[in-house]
């Protein structure tokens, strides 16, 4: 019997134990076919970019490994990326970072970018039906230090406003060409090794550096903002915390990036999912898995991303959360890397989807709460994996674990010959 007789015959089974429990299974897969993921585009190159490719990585993050085959220009990210999103079922945008425009190799500084240096990406978007989404680069660069957009030196805070400003400019541009908003995410790694001795004067500055940039209205992007708990190097004081940009956020309606390396490693992301949508108007997700720190490991199919995907479905929230990944791991494989995690990230959200939520509900109003707690039990064993099986044959991409051989395919004809 071929494989796709196999996965028919199995979908039915799994179409009728879910209907057991009044759930419709090519509902909850036409609801997954609409997801977009934002694949993040420094996975391909460990976050080198095309502005100083021999630089280093700087701002408390960093990459370990050195699997070889790592993508080396623009041609080969594209690629990469491209290669990777053809074993991801649906259709999914990229996330750029500033420091990957086309700069056609002259230099071009952080406040001088303009909409032109991403003229190519947005027309490979357009021909690969990838959207764009777009961030700020605060890091590696001679003028990152500790400080920058809550630098109180105002040559180097204003060059960073002036950087993050052309960057709203440059995703506006992004928004406009594809007819879809643009999702900017601004992240900066502020913050100081040692208590400072006043907090408030550098979340003082953050603040008035927010409140300038974000004077221009655009219409085709929309801002995002991301905290984080600690960088490497900056253990003691993050000026951008989780609480200042929850409070900047719900205050002047800007939507806060919730990226799930980005807190104490015994906090539920999943529980903040439902108070943010009653405070600020949308959600970016960057979707990492921490081991013991932000370690950016690759993500898989864990019991925390599975209770952050039935929030936003419990909370009927798909069309406000915006989902992006976040890791970089260059001890395997890269492309095998994104892969993984996009496939796990999309199994969550269909784990999520066949949730007989209505039904879990209506138990709970009634008090009883044995029969909620036995069908959540039962639901975990129930075929899921069949109805998986059917997304990735009707959307043309390996079914299992086929992936894998296509994969060490690709590595043995393109990126082992990059040296
Ligand atoms: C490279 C990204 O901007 C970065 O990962 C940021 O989103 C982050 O999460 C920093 O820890
Ligand atoms: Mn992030």
């Amino acid at each position: 019997m071929n494989t796709e007789k196999k996965v028919k015959e199995a979908f039915d089974l799994a179409a009728e134990r879910f209907a057991a429990v009044n759930v419709d299974v090519n509902s909850a897969l036409e609801k997954l076919q609409k997801i977009s993921l934002s694949l993040h585009c420094w996975q391909a190159d460990d976050v080198t970019g095309f502005e100083n490719p021999d630089g280093s990585l700087s701002g408390g993050i960093q990459v370990t490994g050195n699997y070889p085959g790592k993508a080396r220009n623009i041609d080969e990210v594209r690629a990469d990326i491209l290669t990777a999103n053809s074993f991801i079922p649906g259709t999914h945008r990229l996330n750029l970072h500033e420091i990957y425009g086309d700069f056609g190799g002259k230099k071009v500084d952080r406040d001088e970018v303009e909409p032109a240096h991403f003229q190519s990406w947005m027309e490979w978007g357009k021909e690969n039906n990838m959207k764009l989404d777009f961030n700020s680069t605060s890091f590696s660069h001679p003028k990152s230090g500790n400080l920058t957009l809550a630098n109180p030196d105002d040559s180097i805070r204003n060059f960073w406003i002036e950087h993050t400003k052309r960057c709203r400019a440059i995703s506006e541009a992004m928004g406009v060409y594809q007819n879809d908003p643009c999702m900017m995410n601004l992240w900066i790694h502020d913050g100081s090794k040692e208590v400072p001795a006043s907090r408030i004067k550098y979340r003082q500055l953050l603040k008035d550096s927010l409140d300038e940039i974000f004077a221009t209205e655009y219409k085709n992007m929309k801002d995002c903002i991301e905290a984080k708990l600690f960088g490497i190097g900056l253990e003691s004081y993050t000026v951008g915390s989780y609480d200042f940009y929850l409070g900047y956020g719900a205050k002047n309606n800007k939507i806060v990036t919730l990226d799930t390396g980005h807190f104490h490693l015994t906090e539920s992301i999943a529980d903040k999912i439902s108070s943010m949508l009653l405070f600020t108007p949308e959600i970016m997700l960057h979707v990492s898995r921490p081991i013991r720190w932000d370690s950016d490991h690759v993500v898989v199919l864990s019991d925390d991303l599975l209770d952050l995907s039935r929030e936003i479905i419990r909370c009927n929230a798909l069309d406000r959360v915006h989902i992006g990944l976040d890791y970089f791991d260059a001890t395997i494989n890269r492309i095998g890397a994104y892969v993984i995690g996009c496939r796990a990230t999309l199994k969550a959200f269909l784990q999520a989807l066949l949730e007989p939520s209505a039904t879990l509900q209506q138990y709970e109003s009634e008090d009883k709460l044995f029969q909620r707690l036995a069908l959540q039990e039962e639901l975990k064993s129930l075929p899921w994996t069949a109805v998986w099986d059917m997304y990735c044959l009707k959307n043309n991409v390996p079914v299992g674990e086929d992936y894998i051989a296509e994969i060490e395919k690709y590595e043995a004809e393109v990126t082992s010959k990059r040296r």
